[in-house]
C-alpha cells in the first residue's frame, strides 16, 4: 500500500462509489463508529466523510510484542486484518512476515533495520507502542515513505514510579532481605540502611520521565539535582546543574533517564563510576547501552557503588522464559546476578495495565488516522502535515497524498497535474531529505482518479502516493 496498487482500482472505485454514494450506510460502519470515539483534531459540523480507497479487510495489520488489547479492538472496529503475536521475531522470520503487511506494531525489542525494512513492500507506516524509537532505522523508513509514531509519554508516570520504588528498596536492602527469608534466613539488621529524606538524587535526562521523578522525590523528601545537554526549567525546588560530574560528585542516588544516541552510549562507565559518591546507588530504566554493565560490576565489588537497579540491558531476550536472561545473552550475566543489594527486572518499567491500555489507544489511533486520513501529525520521521477531515457536502473530492524527494521543482510539477482541478487545500511540509505533500481536489470524475495517479506515480522525486476518496 505504499503506492495505491492500479490493479485494485476498479475495487478501490467501487468502495468510493459505496462511501460517496450512501452516507447512511456510512454511519453503521464500524470504522464511523470508531471516528466517533475519537477525540477530533479538527472540529468539523458536518458529517465526516470516511476516506479508504482499499478494502479495508485487505489491510493487514501485525502486531508484535503482546501489544495491548485496546489496540487490537481499535484495529479490528477499523475492520483490518490483526495478527497479533506475544513475543517478538528473529530477522528471518520477520522479514518473511513483513513483505506483506501495511502496518506493524512493535515494542522495544523489535528490531526494524534497513535491511528488514527493504523487504517491507507493503507497508505505510510503523507504530512503536512504547516511547523508545531507537529500534527502528527511522531514516531509512522515511526515505521509503513509512510514518513512524510512537506514544511519547504515555508510560512516564510508571517508570518514574518504579524508579521511587527502587530508591527505598535499594536504601534499605529490600530485595535481599526478601530473597533471605523466601530461602528461610532471617536476617534483622540496620547497617548500612537509610531513610532515603534528606538524599539527594540526582537525574540523568529531564526530560517526561525525569521531571515526573523528580516531582515525585520532592515529595518524598529528596533534594532533587539534574543534569541534562539542554536547559530546562527546574520542577519544584529542583536544580540543574551544569556537568555530568557535578551531578555524579554530589548525589546519593543516580538516575538515568536519557534516549539511546551515539553520546548516551557507556555514558557511565568505570570514570564515571569512579566520581560517584562512595556508597552512591545507581538506578537505569533507560536503554541497556548507556550503563557499561562489566564497569558497574567492577564498582558494585570495590563497595564503591552499595546497590543498582537495572531494568534495560545491551540485548534483552525475545519472550518471557526460564534460562533466558543467562551468559549467551550477554557474557557478564553470571557475574552480575552474583552480586548483593542489586535489583534486576526484566523491562517492565513501562509495563502498567494504565500505561498499555493508554499507549494502546494511542498509538492505534495514529495510525488509523494516518491509513485513513493521511494525517502524520505526531510522527517522529516524517514531515507532520494535516488537513481538515472531508465532509458528505464535499463530493467529488480527492485527497492526494504524495510523498516526495525533498528537491527544487516537486511542486510546480504536482501542481500541473492537478490543475485541471480545484486544488481546494494544500499543506506540504518537509523532514530531511523527505517532504509529504497533501492536497485535497475538487470536482473530480472518477475517471479522472486512475489519470492523476498515473500522471503522479510518472514523477521522478515520487517517493510514494495514495489517493484517499
Ligand atoms: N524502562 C522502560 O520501560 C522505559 C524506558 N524508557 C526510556 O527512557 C528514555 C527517556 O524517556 P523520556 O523521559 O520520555 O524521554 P524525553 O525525550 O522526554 O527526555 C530525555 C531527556 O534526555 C536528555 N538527553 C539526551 N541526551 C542526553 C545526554 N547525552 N546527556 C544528558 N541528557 C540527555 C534530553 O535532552 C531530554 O531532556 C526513553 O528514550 C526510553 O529509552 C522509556 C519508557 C519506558
Ligand atoms: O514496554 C515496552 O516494551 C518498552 C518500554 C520502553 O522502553 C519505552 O517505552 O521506550
Amino acid at each position: 500500500m505504499s503506492a495505491l496498487n492500479i490493479e485494485n482500482l476498479q475495487n478501490t472505485f467501487q468502495n468510493a462509489v459505496n462511501l460517496g454514494g450512501s452516507p447512511g450506510a456510512v454511519s453503521t460502519s464500524p470504522t464511523q463508529s470508531f471516528m466517533n470515539t475519537l477525540p477530533r483534531r479538527l472540529s468539523t459540523s458536518k458529517q465526516q466523510k470516511i476516506l479508504k480507497p482499499f478494502s479495508t479487510g485487505d489491510m493487514k495489520i501485525l502486531l508484535l510484542e503482546n501489544v495491548n488489547q485496546t489496540a487490537i479492538e481499535i484495529f479490528n472496529k477499523q475492520g483490518y486484518q490483526v495478527e497479533f503475536l506475544k513475543g517478538s521475531l528473529p530477522e528471518e522470520e520477520l522479514i518473511e512476515k513483513i513483505k506483506d503487511v501495511h502496518a506493524i506494531g512493535i515494542r522495544s525489542k523489535t528490531k526494524l533495520t534497513a535491511k528488514v525494512l527493504e523487504h517491507a513492500k507493503n507497508l505505510v507506516c510503523i507504530g512503536c507502542f512504547c516511547i523508545g524509537t531507537n529500534q527502528v532505522d527511522l531514516n531509512f523508513a522515511a526515505k521509503k515513505g513509512i510514518a513512524v509514531f510512537n506514544s511519547p509519554f504515555s508510560n512516564s508516570r510508571s517508570v518514574a514510579e518504579l524508579v521511587i520504588a527502587e530508591i527505598i528498596s535499594l536504601a534499605r536492602q529490600l530485595g535481599d532481605r526478601s530473597i533471605e527469608l523466601h530461602t528461610g534466613t532471617w536476617n534483622k539488621v540496620s547497617n548500612k540502611c537509610w531513610e532515603v529524606r534528606g538524599k539527594t538524587l540526582g537525574i540523568i535526562g529531564y526530560g517526561h520521565i525525569g521531571s515526573q521523578l523528580s516531582v515525585l522525590a520532592e515529595a518524598m523528601g529528596l533534594h532533587v539535582i539534574y543534569y541534562d545537554i539542554v536547559t530546562i526549567m527546574a520542577l519544584g525546588t529542583a536544580k540543574q546543574v551544569s556537568t555530568l560530574d557535578e551531578l555524579l560528585n554530589n548525589s546519593d542516588f543516580v538516575s538515568l533517564h536519557v534516549p539511546e544516541t551515539p553520546e548516551t552510549k557507556n555514558l557511565l562507565s568505570a570514570p564515571q563510576f569512579a566520581a560517584m559518591k562512595d556508597g552512591a546507588y545507581m538506578i537505569n530504566a533507560s536503554r541497556g547501552t548507556v550503563v557499561d554493565i562489566p564497569s558497574l560490576i567492577a564498582a558494585m565489588k570495590a563497595k564503591k557503588i552499595a546497590g543498582a537497579a537495572i531494568d534495560v540491558y545491551p540485548a534483552e531476550p525475545r519472550k518471557n522464559g526460564v534460562g533466558a536472561f543467562a551468559d549467551d545473552l550477554n557474557k557478564w550475566t553470571s557475574d552480575l546476578i552474583s552480586l548483593p543489594n542489586l535489583i534486576l527486572t526484566p523491562h517492565i518499567g513501562g509495563s502498567t495495565e494504565e500505561a498499555q491500555s493508554a499507549i494502546g489507544i494511542e498509538v492505534s489511533t495514529a495510525l488509523s488516522n494516518y491509513i485513513n486520513e493521511g494525517n502524520s501529525v505526531g510522527s517522529v520521521n516524517f514531515p507532520e502535515v494535516s488537513l481538515k477531515a472531508l465532509n458528505y457536502d464535499q463530493e467529488n473530492t480527492v485527497r492526494v497524498l504524495y510523498i516526495h524527494q525533498n528537491i527544487p521543482g516537486v511542486l510546480r510539477t504536482v501542481n500541473n497535474i492537478l490543475s485541471n482541478h480545484n486544488i481546494d487545500k494544500q499543506f506540504s511540509d518537509s523532514h530531511g531529505d523527505v517532504a509529504y505533500l497533501m492536497a485535497d481536489i475538487s470536482s473530480v470524475d472518477q475517471s479522472d482518479i486512475k489519470e492523476i495517479y498515473e500522471k503522479l506515480n510518472q514523477t521522478d522525486a515520487k517517493i510514494s502516493i495514495r489517493l484517499l476518496y
